[in-house]
């Protein structure tokens, strides 16, 4: 459960990137963000993983008050979370599987989880034959699905992803959102930011609509409206 109350958030250079925002996400939910640039969608999500702090108001991500979380509790929070991002940030010099393994490494992981963990969370994005591949060697399609399987290895309860099909072919942003529902269907929450309305209307979920920092719209019917 995600819930914001009343939540602004103003840069130091008075930039207010959002303005009393008020919205409740159920688990389990599928949760397309749009906007124009500059709107706050990133300032939305980066509230919610703890990378900003709000200036005014209440947010609740499972049972946890941010308000009240202290610093050195935000890598805690971010275990319970995925994050996928444009620029996939692949490490370079590592595997497609040391780059999904090290992300089970640094909570903690045996080997031996690890070693029995990877191939399937690879398998689930299609990366079996990739696995001793550097990200260079790959599409960006399939860099974007390292990024997933790194995100999805330790079992998040919520995957925010900011603009994941940014930087692939369009063709190829439909397969990762298809991946996206996959997860979706096994109980993760998604929340995903981005600005192609083709991806938006094809998959037809809740969309939240932000503009000039406050919610404009927030309805499943949206491309309906939209079309
Ligand atoms: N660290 C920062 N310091 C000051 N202002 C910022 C900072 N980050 C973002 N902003 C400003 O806050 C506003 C919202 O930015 P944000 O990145 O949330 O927008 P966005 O909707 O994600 O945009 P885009 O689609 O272009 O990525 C913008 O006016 C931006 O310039």
């Amino acid at each position: 459960m995600i819930e914001f109350q009343d939540v602004s958030k103003i840069y130091s250079n008075g930039t207010k990137a959002l303005s009393n925002v008020n919205l409740h996400v159920n688990d389990g939910e599928f949760v397309f963000i749009v906007g124009s640039s500059g709107a706050g969608k990133s300032t939305f999500l980066k509230l919610i993983t703890c990378e900003e702090r709000p200036s005014e108001g209440e947010i609740v991500v499972g049972e946890q008050k941010l308000n009240e979380l202290k610093r050195g509790d935000v890598p805690y929070l971010r275990r319970t979370m995925g994050m996928v991002f444009q620029d996939f940030r692949l490490i370079q010099k590592m595997t497609v599987y040391e780059n999904v393994a090290f992300a089970m490494h640094v909570v903690g992981a045996s080997s031996r989880e690890i070693r029995r963990r990877v191939p399937y969370i690879l398998g689930l994005v299609n990366l079996q034959n990739k696995a001793d591949c550097h990200p260079r060697e790959l599409s960006g399609g399939e860099q974007q699905r390292v990024g997933l399987a790194r995100a999805l290895i330790n079992s998040p309860r919520l995957l925010i992803a900011d603009e994941p099909t940014g930087n692939i072919d369009p063709a190829l942003s439909f397969e990762i959102v298809d991946l996206f529902s996959e997860i979706n269907k096994r109980g993760t929450t998604i929340l995903m930011v981005t600005h192609e309305h083709s991806l938006v209307k094809h998959f037809g979920r809740r969309v939240i609509e932000i503009h000039g920092g406050t919610v404009v719209a927030d309805s499943c019917n949206w491309e309906v409206r939209h079309a």
